[in-house]
């Protein structure tokens, strides 16, 4: 059984413009320690995502439908006080503004304190010990010392890095990380997502990480799925997904990204933006800025498709992508190629 099963999860946000479909029939998985990684432009329903696993979805936005579940339980299913105890104790969740998660009148250690005894068994000076150790853990110099410091004395780098130790600090099996170093100069970020992934091997937690970057992707996560207007477009490992790209959108996005070959026919910049969620593109939602679109694209919705056999995807499926291309109903094909130099660092180990 996967740690963590979304199926056919359906947000929708009830505006006064209409109704916004953030998140649409999504289904996903995730193994117990593995990595991955959601991409995709903004406003493609990656925070919504995220949000929804703990049911941290706000009106006018509601879960409309769906399944997620960690371990086999529903969390739809669960009461406020069940959910409660997986906040934070089962599942945590970073976010970018790390600033947000600390409060400003208690210090960095106490907190961190504060989290361990409420989901631990833990006496104060257990508690005060461990949270020095993951300061220490997470590469804050000094962390006994800077314990009793507050947040606005820690740079914005160390305030992420405290964040990441309270995270940590009740040994969740799964940490979402939405976007958690964009705020950060590239230096720290690089230096952040390198210490975030051992931290992940050590604590075998697996990570959901949420960002637009592909390259933090490549460097990180073991999956991939690419997130386009509330849908799955892509699913596929970080190395298939760079090497052999399936859809168009996702070709799109990698050619943002200098390291991949030049001799690509690449798309540059994807023209056009995300569509309104309000009323979606029929057919295919990608095709009005697909080169690749046909009249087809414009009628028929693709289905995630297995895109070496064809048959419809499920969540297990090693690969799928939402094309017409690999249901057969495209008839000019996707002629772009994608090819790697030798010297172009695609997927390595612990690059940054
Ligand atoms: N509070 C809200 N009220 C109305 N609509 C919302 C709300 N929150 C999200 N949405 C809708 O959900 C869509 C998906 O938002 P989401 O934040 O998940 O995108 P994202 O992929 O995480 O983008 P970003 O990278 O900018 O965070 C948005 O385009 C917006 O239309």
């Amino acid at each position: 059984m996967a740690l963590l099963e979304v199926r056919d999860l359906t947000v929708t946000f009830y505006t006064a413009e209409g109704v916004v479909t953030a998140v649409d029939d999504l289904s996903y998985s995730i193994e117990a320690g593995e990595k991955f990684g959601v991409v995709g432009e903004s406003g493609a329903g990656k925070s919504v995502t995220a949000l929804s696993l703990l049911r941290l979805i706000e009106s006018p936005g509601r879960i409309e439908s769906g399944e997620i579940l960690l371990d086999g339980d529903d969390l739809l299913e669960m009461t406020e006080t069940e959910i409660q105890e997986v906040r934070g104790n089962r599942v945590a969740m970073i976010f970018q503004d790390a600033q947000t998660a600390l409060n400003p009148v208690y210090t960095v250690g106490d907190q961190i304190s504060e989290a361990i005894r409420h989901h631990l068994d833990h006496t104060d000076e257990e508690a005060r010990e461990r949270a020095i150790e993951l300061l220490d853990r997470v590469g804050i110099p000094d962390a006994e010392a800077r314990y009793s410091d507050y947040p606005h004395e820690f740079s914005g780098g160390m305030q992420q890095r405290a964040v990441i130790a309270m995270a940590l600090s009740c040994d969740p099996d799964l940490l979402v990380a939405d976007e958690p170093t964009t705020a950060l100069d590239v230096t720290t970020e690089a230096k952040i997502l390198a210490e975030l992934e051992d931290l992940a091997e050590e604590f075998d937690t697996a990570v959901q990480l949420i960002t637009h970057d592909l390259g933090v992707v490549a460097d990180l996560c073991d999956r991939v799925m690419v997130m386009y207007a509330g849908k799955s477009v892509e699913r596929a490992s970080a190395e298939d997904l760079f090497y052999d790209p399936k859809h168009p959108y996702t070709v799109g996005l990698m050619s943002s990204i200098p390291r991949i070959g030049d001799d690509r026919d690449r798309l540059q910049t994807i023209p056009g933006s995300m569509p309104d969620l309000i009323s979606t593109p029929t057919g295919c939602s990608f095709h009005p800025r697909c080169p690749y679109a046909e009249e087809a694209c414009r009628r028929t919705e693709p289905a995630l498709t297995e895109p070496e056999t064809g048959k419809p995807a499920t969540v297990g499926s090693e690969r799928s992508a939402r094309c017409l291309e690999y249901t057969g109903e495209l008839n000019g094909g996707l002629d772009y190629d994608v090819t790697v130099r030798d010297d172009a660092a695609a997927p390595t180990e612990g690059s940054q």
